[in-house]
């Protein structure tokens, strides 16, 4: 049964903007599936009705248009052909959607690299995932997410620094850009239910509130998840509005943007953390967010 729908009413439909319902009772979708491409959403165009109300008037500022960052993101995100930025990538990566593009790079993590990680899971305490709400708020809020976290300090050890460095190189920022890492686990049947990484969305507009640049929390503009382990019953990370699964396979991480050229929230990258299905598979990621600015 699937948890959160994707429907296109009739009267809407001709404008391609998909309008997206989501069951609060129920965690989302289980039909998960490897990487697909979906040709009706592979045209998507950037939704214009972005509102720009007196809260989220300040969009995001990138980085100046001479930085190596400024052109990595415009060739990753914004344009067909990512060759150059992904060239210094020397493993396989696959772009697995376009508009929004969306990438799959194997092997980011090394297998050591992911035991190393993996030793803080027997040694650590996991907290429970929270999500932002207005006003700089945040709750435990066990209908939209219920996967643990932990958070590491930067360049907590030599391992995580390796790591952040290794990001930071590829998207052409430093390390300090790059917001905490964050390893997030997921027991059979937990999730976190569709949301944005950059702010909250808005169900009925159909839209990405920017958050205020006061709030405490950095705003996201790029995220690359990592997958720490195989889980291929459940667990995928699901894009509703590209409607695309990416399955879980140890080392591999999936990169997008969270905002448009514009610097407005992007809402065609809404995604979810699907619960793994099986006793067999918890589910363990890794969180690399580079930010505006702290
Ligand atoms: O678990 C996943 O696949 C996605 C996790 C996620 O979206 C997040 O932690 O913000
Ligand atoms: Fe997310």
């Amino acid at each position: 049964m699937s948890k959160a729908t994707v429907a296109v009413p009739a009267k809407e439909a001709a404008n391609q903007h998909p309008q997206i319902t989501i069951d609060q009772e129920a965690p989302p979708s289980e039909e998960a599936t490897t990487v697909t491409i979906s040709p009706d959403h592979a045209s998507h165009r950037p939704d214009k009705r972005l509102r720009r109300t007196p809260r989220n008037t300040q969009c995001i500022r990138f980085p100046p248009k001479t930085s190596l960052c400024y052109r990595r993101l415009n060739e990753l995100f914004f344009s067909a052909t990512p060759d150059t930025a992904l060239s210094s990538y020397k493993k396989p990566w696959r772009k697995v959607h376009a508009e929004p593009n969306i990438y799959v790079l194997e092997n980011f993590l090394t297998t050591k690299e992911i035991s190393h990680l993996m030793d803080f899971v027997a040694t650590k305490r996991f907290q429970r995932s929270f999500v932002d709400g207005e006003n700089n708020t945040s709750s435990i809020d066990r209908w939209h997410r219920t996967s643990t976290f932990l958070s590491f300090a930067k360049q907590h050890d030599k391992t995580i620094a390796t790591i952040e460095q290794r990001a930071a190189d590829l998207l052409g920022i430093q390390p300090r850009a790059l917001e905490a890492l964050q390893l997030v686990r997921y027991e059979q049947g937990q999730f976190f239910g569709i949301h944005h990484d950059l702010g909250i969305y808005d169900e009925e507009e159909d839209t990405v509130e920017l958050p205020p640049k006061t709030t405490w929390s950095p705003r996201r503009l790029v995220t690359l998840f990592c997958y720490l382990n195989d889980c291929s019953e459940g667990g995928a990370t699901y894009f509703p509005k590209a409607q695309l699964r990416v399955q879980p396979v140890a080392g591999s991480a999936v990169l997008f943007s969270n905002v448009l050229s514009d610097g407005m929230p992007d809402v065609r990258t809404l995604h979810a953390g699907e619960p793994p299905t099986s006793t067999q598979c918890v589910k363990y990621g890794l969180n690399i967010w580079f930010c505006e600015e702290f």
